[in-house]
């Protein structure tokens, strides 16, 4: 048996896979900590080499939210679902719709402990289909009284952490003339980038899809080759693409002041976050800067005002500035201090 990925360690409250009765897919929530309130996480459906390594990035992921969750300060826990196909393993539209059912019968078995909503591979009209099943599932289309998109509210919570950024790196916080590249313009990124270019950022951005030219011809942005993002020189790089782009050869040339951006997991190994130190480059944990999405899906659920949600997500740049005070003061990395934050809160909670 070849597993890609061992397990981590288990410091959950509850990990469970199923084989989906009606699906025959194998399903896993991995509950990781209730502490704080009921678990949220998203569902993420996606191929792996082993059903075993769909249950681990469960478990990573699980305990990832947790982190984030803590921090975002919306009195939830963390948690994750994962539906694993096999390599090769297409769904046509009555199958995707079993395992949707299985997930929504598996979340009904934590009586309110986890919370699902979308994630990779899954849309808020999937959690539709999830709602037959259990009532534990948000997210649904604003038209069916749901919270709809999230990417506004994470772009203006990374808007409100570079602006943070900036000020912790030149003094200021404003984002007049100050140079950023955007490396991925989808769903954040084409907003963030809106939002800069009326600020009066100088924009540099990429996409490796074609398409996104135009949003870049629309702001009056620069536009490079994808694979150059990592090698023209701002003031901030700004991930917003997949995870994984900065690897340490990147990091050992990347130049660059700070990196603050919505990607998740821009960093290749946690290590990276030492060598950006080293080089004395300011990184904002992505789960600090990109907990905008959570922050609207959560507050807008509980029937909070879109001016409260919109100063909870602004004050994502107040945590962010806790986070670095934090990381000054005791001479460790924001992302160390990040944790610090995250696992104290959690503590305090048991
Ligand atoms: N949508 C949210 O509210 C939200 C919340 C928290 C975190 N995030 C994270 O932020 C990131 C962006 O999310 P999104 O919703 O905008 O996703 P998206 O899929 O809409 O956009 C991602 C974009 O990045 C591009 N891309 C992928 N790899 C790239 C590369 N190597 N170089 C340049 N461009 C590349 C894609 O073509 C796509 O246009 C993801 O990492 C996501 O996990 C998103």
């Amino acid at each position: 048996m070849t597993i890609a990925a061992p397990l981590p360690d288990f410091t959950h409250e509850r990990v469970t896979t199923v084989t989906g009765a009606r699906s025959g897919l194998h399903l896993t929530v991995a509950l990781h900590s209730s502490a704080i309130g009921p678990a949220l996480g998203g569902c993420r459906l996606w191929t792996y080499e082993h059903w075993l390594d769909g249950v681990a990035d469960a478990m990573r992921l699980g305990q990832a939210m947790t982190m984030k969750n803590a921090l975002a300060d919306i009195g939830a826990g963390g948690g994750k679902a994962v539906i694993a196909l096999a390599p090769g393993d297409v769904l046509d539209a009555a199958r995707r719709r079993d395992a949707l059912l299985d997930l929504g019968d598996l979340v009904e078995s934590f009586g309110g402990a986890y919370i699902t909503t979308e994630d990779v591979g899954v849309t808020e009209h999937d959690m539709l289909i999830v709602r037959e099943r259990t009532q534990h599932v948000v997210g649904l289309p604003a038209a069916d009284g749901g919270a709809g998109e999230p990417a506004a509210g994470t772009a203006l919570g990374v808007f409100a952490s570079i602006e943070q950024v900036l000020f912790a790196v030149f003094g200021s916080a404003s984002v007049e003339g100050r140079s950023f590249v955007i490396s991925g313009l989808g769903q954040v990124g084409s907003r963030l980038a809106r939002r800069l270019a009326e600020a009066g950022a100088v924009l540099t951005v990429t996409d490796i899809n074609p398409s996104a030219l135009a949003i870049a011809d629309q702001l009056g942005a620069t536009w490079i080759d994808a694979a150059d993002a990592v090698s023209t020189p701002a003031d901030v790089f700004v991930p917003a693409g997949l995870g994984g782009i900065l690897t340490a050869p990147v990091i050992a040339q990347l130049p660059v002041r700070a990196v603050c951006g919505p990607a998740n997991n821009p960093l290749a190994e946690r290590s990276g976050a030492d060598a950006l130190a080293a080089r004395g480059i300011l990184y904002a944990p992505d789960y600090v800067v990109n907990a905008g999405g959570v922050i609207h899906l959560a507050l807008t659920e509980r029937g909070e005002t879109p001016e409260t949600v919109d100063a909870r997500l602004r004050g994502i740049g107040g945590t962010l500035a806790e986070v670095l005070a934090t990381a000054e003061a005791e001479g460790i990395t924001p992302l160390d201090a990040a944790d610090r934050i995250a696992l104290a809160r959690v503590a305090a909670a048991r």
